[in-house]
């Protein structure tokens, strides 16, 4: 999880950044207000001042045990409006899920503020958390939620009952539940998309190092598949062989000086995603100058054959890993 002194992410025309101790003040005074926290499960009414201190002293424990993240949304003069954010849980059979929460302060209803902010902290999780899909649970009266997540991304998934304390009762709610790849694909996927489905042809190099690591890169927010280990490479231009796209890319990406000669075919991808079919040539280069530096944002990792599969990769790249751990 990236340091939380640094953490800072644009969601225009507002700011999310952790939540500091000094927040205290702002925050009782738009959280302390029945109509908030009727809609928030955990929290009491009247809701006591020295329970803002601790909540905010929790939000960076948790940061700290890597265990979530919890951002104060501020308006465009630095003051608060509220706060959204998750805490990661690991579920049995699912894994690791992110428990996505928030609430915006009543002076600012009504402006989308919950549904800008949240879908920016969906993102940024996705592309930075080691999470496989996003948890909400909103009471059913709280039909404004409801809309926040479905436009997000969120589908229902079922029903539950939470004990809400400032009601004094357990409350029907719905949980919704958002997985990487809804967050990409539009709710409605276009039927025509899959009849006329473009070929896209992308080169890519495992690079291998004399211990016989493999380099991934992980993709970076605002790509597509963000959050997921992939082979370095990109899409070939016209007019391009694939050799010359891959030099470039190499280039592009890591600032490494290679050879065409120094590429070895070695497997190819085919595979459909929802909007494109990929044709993924996959090299083989064990020779370069330079040394990689991830120049678009990416993370960088050599990895062993033997934990390739510990790495979430792009579907398309799965056959990939028994092939490249036989070979090395
Ligand atoms: N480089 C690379 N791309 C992969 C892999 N697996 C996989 O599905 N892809 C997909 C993701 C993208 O849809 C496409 C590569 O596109 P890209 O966005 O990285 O293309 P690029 O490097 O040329 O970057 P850009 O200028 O288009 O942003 O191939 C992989 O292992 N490596
Ligand atoms: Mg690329």
């Amino acid at each position: 999880m990236p340091d939380i002194a640094s953490l800072m992410l644009e969601a225009p025309p507002y700011r999310l950044r952790p939540l500091l101790p000094d927040d205290a003040t702002a925050l009782h005074r738009l959280v302390n207000d029945w109509e908030v926290v009727r809609m928030l499960s955990r929290l009491p009414f009247p809701y006591p001042r020295d329970l803002a201190d601790e909540w905010i002293a929790s939000t960076l424990s948790l940061h700290r045990a890597k265990e979530g993240c919890h951002f104060a949304i501020l308006d465009d003069q630095d003051r608060l409006m509220g706060c959204v954010g998750l805490r990661i849980e690991t579920l049995p059979n699912i894994g690791r899920v992110g428990i996505l929460g928030y609430w915006v302060g009543r002076p600012y209803w009504g402006q989308g503020v919950a549904s800008l902010t949240a879908a920016r902290v969906a993102r940024w999780a996705f592309a930075n958390l080691d999470i496989t899909r996003l948890r909400a649970t909103v009471a059913e009266d709280n039909i404004a939620s409801a809309r926040v997540l479905g436009h997000i991304g969120f589908t229902q998934i079922g029903t539950d009952k939470q004990m809400f304390v400032a009601r004094g009762t357990e409350y029907p709610v719905q949980v919704f539940e958002m997985t990487r790849s809804q967050l990409e694909a539009p709710a409605e996927p276009d039927p025509a998309a899959s009849a006329v489905r473009r070929l896209v042809l992308v080169s890519a190099a495992a690079l291998i190092n004399n211990d016989g690591d493999i380099l991934l890169a992980r993709r970076p927010e605002g790509k597509s598949m963000a959050g997921l280990w992939e082979f370095p490479g990109g899409k070939v231009e016209p007019g391009e062989t694939p050799e010359a796209a891959l030099v470039r890319e190499l280039e592009e990406e890591l600032g490494l000086d290679v050879s065409r000669a120094c590429l070895a075919p070695f497997t190819f991808a085919s595979h459909a995603y929802s909007t494109f079919n990929l044709l993924m040539p996959l090299y083989l280069c064990r020779r370069w100058s330079g040394i990689p530096t991830p120049r678009e944002g990416q993370t960088l990792a050599w990895v062993s054959p033997k934990d390739l599969h510990t790495y979430a990769m792009p579907e398309a790249d799965l056959p990939f890993v028994p092939l490249l751990q036989e070979l090395l």
